[in-house]
Order: structure tokens, then sequence, then C-alpha cells
């Protein structure tokens, strides 16, 4: 991926109908999005969700019960592996506990038919040359993630596929790591990645696929969504209920909260302490919230863990 891609149009990663059961277990279930190139695209949904699974089909590494997943519009089924086109990194990375980053990165190198530099080369990118010869055994869950990472990389492939790429990593890793994924994406790369934590990848994704019980619960782009958390004002006053029947006149909605406050939705904090003002009552404390992408993230999906 050395030169910018003409953009086609054309979905690098289409998934349609998807499901997977386990015996009587879905684990995916009817689910169906595309991921574009000059774009990160976050997948996302609680432990259990149904994202690794769904991955593992995606890149040809599960057989689906129903439906397919396409790269370039061809059935992931039907092709050849193309260190070039595709690079994934799904745990556990198949890399021998007693042998050293760099032995594990040579023989998938050799593997793929890619030059023995490439080995150096995404050594260094990944921050691990240092760590080179020391074995994997060895490693920390942040220094394996980086090597799986490594090795997604090495045929400097247009689609990437991570799963839970973040995890493991620090402050600093990951930050790093979304510099990596941005600079992908604006050099016209595909990118989907897997996330339970919406709020952490925010800065990192540009298009949101979400399920929940294996099922698609949202799609769309992360500024969209950082859109749709509704703003909650949160007001104490000795007047609740006199407030109350001001703010759902003036069209709002409230409801109690536990510190026995007033929690108002459909007015901003303005409107409502002009009402208050307008009639009299005393607030003591006014506060707007506006909802964060982890409770965006909790409606949508229900919470849902398995
Ligand atoms: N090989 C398998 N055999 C049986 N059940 C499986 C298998 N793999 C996954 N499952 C089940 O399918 C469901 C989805 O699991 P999956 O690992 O895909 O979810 P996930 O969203 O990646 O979760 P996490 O964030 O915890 O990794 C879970 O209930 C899991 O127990």
């Amino acid at each position: 991926m050395t030169s910018p891609r003409t953009f086609t149009g054309d979905p690098d990663i289409r998934v349609e109908g998807l499901t997977k059961r386990y015996g009587r277990r879905t684990a995916v279930d009817d689910l169906s999005f595309t991921a574009r190139p000059g774009r990160v695209t976050g997948f996302f949904g609680p432990n259990g969700a149904g994202k690794t699974t769904a991955l593992k089909a995606v890149v040809g590494l599960a057989r689906p019960t129903a439906g397919r997943a396409f790269l370039r519009g061809t059935p992931v089924t039907a092709m050849k592996p193309d260190a070039r086109l595709l690079g994934v990194h799904i745990e556990p990375c198949g890399a021998h506990p007693g042998r050293t980053g760099r032995a594990h990165l040579r023989s998938l190198t050799a593997l793929a038919g890619l030059p023995r530099r490439r080995v150096g080369e995404v050594l260094e990118l990944v921050g691990l040359a240092d760590a080179a010869t020391r074995r994997v055994g060895k490693y920390s869950m942040g220094m394996r993630q980086r090597l799986g990472l490594a090795a997604a990389l090495l045929g400097d492939p247009e689609i990437l596929v991570l799963d839970e790429p973040v995890n493991g990593l620090d402050p600093e890793g990951i930050r790093w790591l979304r510099t990596l994924l941005r600079d992908r994406a604006a050099n016209g790369g595909t990118i989907l990645l897997s996330s339970h934590m919406l709020g952490e990848a925010a800065q990192t994704v540009d298009d949101v696929i979400m399920i929940a019980r294996g099922r698609l619960v949202h799609a769309g782009t992360i500024r969209d969504l950082e859109r749709s958390g509704e703003s909650v004002v949160v007001v104490r006053t000795g007047a609740a209920e006199r407030l109350s029947s001001l703010v759902v006149a003036a069209g709002g909605r409230t409801k109690r909260d536990d510190g026995g406050g007033l929690l108002v939705e459909g007015l901003d904090a303005a409107e409502v302490a002009r009402l208050a003002h307008r009639d009299g009552v005393l607030l003591e404390e006014v506060v707007q919230r506006t909802a964060s992408l982890e409770d965006v993230f909790f409606d949508l999906t229900g919470g849902a863990n398995r």
C-alpha cells in the first residue's frame, strides 16, 4: 500500500446475511455490513456479542452456517491467500512461545512469498526491533499484540482486519496504533477492527458497525453516533413537583434520579432555568449532562453481555 489507491466505490469488505451457529447457539445472526477504502470501520459489541466469530468468517477462517463475505466483490471462500491484499490479526496469533519474534515473522514471510526485508521493516514499524530476538513466551500482552500487528502488516496489505487490537496496549501504544491506522486509511487502506470499548476507539474510527447477541443494532458514522447522545439536565430543587409540571407543559419530560434530583429531557439547561425563574421556583443546582459514547453503546446494545 505504498501509493494512495483509486476509489472504485466498491466496498472492500461486504458481508451479506452472515449467520454462524455452534450447535444450538447462534453466535452471529443474519449480519450484513460493508467496510470501505479510506476509512477505519469499528466493529463494536459487548463481550460475547459475536465479533470474533464474524471477523473469522469475513477473512475465511470460519465457515458461515449461512450468508457470505466478499472481498472486493469476490467471495472470500473462493480467494487464494494474498498477504498484499489482506492482513489479519485475530488471537491466538499462532506464534510458538519458544521462538523469537523475528523467527516467527520470518516463517510467515517465507510462507506468504514476501521479501525477507519485510521482517525488519515491520519489527521497526511496530516498535519491536529491540525485542526481535527474545522468545515470544517472554513477551508482555502488549508486545504480543504488536507482534500480531506486525504479522498482519507483513504484506503491506490494502485491507486490514484486526480483532481487539487495542487490548493489552498502554496509552502510548493506543495512540501509536491510532496514528498507524489513520495513516493507512488516509492512503486508501481499508481497516476493520473490533472492540468492546466504543469510547476508547472513537478517535480512531470513521464508521461504526454495532452488534449485540450476534445481530446488527447500529451502522453509521462515529460523528452521527456522537451527535445522537441526548443530553439530560439534572436539577436540584425543593419544588421538584412544581418544576416537573412546568417542564411537561413546555414539552419536556422528567423523571427522578437516584440522588433525589430531577432529570429533564427534551429541554436544555437555559430553558429549564427560564421556566423556573418565571414561576419563582428556586433552583439549587442545574447541570447539563450529555450522554457519553459509552451510554450510547449501552443503550444500543442493551448492555447485552452473554
Ligand atoms: N468454537 C466455538 N464453539 C462454540 N461456541 C462458540 C465458539 N466460538 C464462539 N462461541 C460462542 O459464540 C458467541 C460469540 O463469541 P465471540 O467470541 O464471537 O464474541 P466476541 O464478541 O468476540 O466476544 P469477546 O469480546 O468476549 O471476545 C459466544 O457465546 C461464544 O461462547
